[in-house]
């Protein structure tokens, strides 16, 4: 049995315009007093006004990504202090597709978590494995890798928490088998006590995402050491996410 509180997470990722914001009122509606936590990380052109829109609920704003250095000749970069002054209290990094995309390395991830720590951010720090990987038996190498780099000293319970999300399994509709599921979020839990101690280590929350969905959360939520999910496709539209918030709120 997980120590870790709990966390519903949603990434927008490029997707959402101002229109968008009557979702997030109809989800504040939907959940006024909820039993877990509830985040919400729009582009970053929402987040003040999204955060301005959310002060007065249980809904927080998060951003999707952040520059490892305060401020600077960085053209198109947001820095950690940035994203506080729009109203963030967490940032997302590592993602696989800015991984991917940007050519971000565990490394870089490091280093922006470093920097969204030290103003006060939670860092949801995105771990996961390509189908190749999996298929040649090395999930636990890479994740154990990319957490091992990826997490800063600074890291503990209150700070941080770990999305392990499958390249996969994102947006393909294919989730893991919920066997597939525990070894992957046991093995975190293992190595996060390791390093931080059983209290810290204990405490940080474990997300699953990819392929989240109002039919599959609460069989993922009953999975020993998930305590949240990292919700794309199925965080944009209230009535999606609304049932996978309910679903965390009746597990275990
Ligand atoms: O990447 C994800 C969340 O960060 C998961 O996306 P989907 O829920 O659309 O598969």
């Amino acid at each position: 049995m997980t120590q870790a509180r709990k966390l519903a997470a949603g990434n927008w990722k490029m997707n959402g315009t101002r229109a968008a914001l009557a979702e997030l009122e109809a989800l504040a509606r939907a959940h006024p007093n909820p039993s877990v936590g509830i985040l919400i990380c729009p582009p970053a052109t929402l987040i003040q006004t999204a955060s301005a829109a959310m002060a007065d609920t249980p809904v927080e704003i998060g951003g999707q990504d952040c520059h490892a250095e305060p401020s600077g000749t960085h053209t198109g970069d947001i820095s950690a202090e940035m994203l506080v002054d729009a109203g963030a209290t967490s940032v997302i990094l590592g993602h696989s597709e800015r991984r991917e995309d940007h050519e971000e390395s565990s490394e870089d991830v490091r280093a922006k978590a470093k920097a969204a720590q030290a103003v006060g951010l939670v860092t949801i720090i995105c771990l996961g494995e390509s189908l190749a990987q999996r298929e040649a038996n090395n999930t636990l190498d890479i994740i154990g890798g990319q957490l091992a780099a990826s997490l800063p000293d600074s890291c503990c319970a209150t700070n941080t928490v770990v999305a392990y999300e499958p390249i996969w399994a994102i947006g393909t509709g294919k989730v893991p088998t919920t066997a597939q599921i525990d070894e992957v979020h046991d093995f975190i839990r293992t190595r996060l006590i390791q390093r931080f101690g059983e209290a810290e280590g204990g405490g940080i929350p474990l997300l699953y995402g990819g392929s989240v969905k109002p039919g599959n959360a609460a069989e993922i939520f009953a999975t020993d050491n998930v305590d949240g999910a990292l919700v794309g496709g199925a965080s944009l539209k209230a009535e999606d996410f609304s049932p996978i918030i309910t679903a965390l709120e009746g597990s275990a």
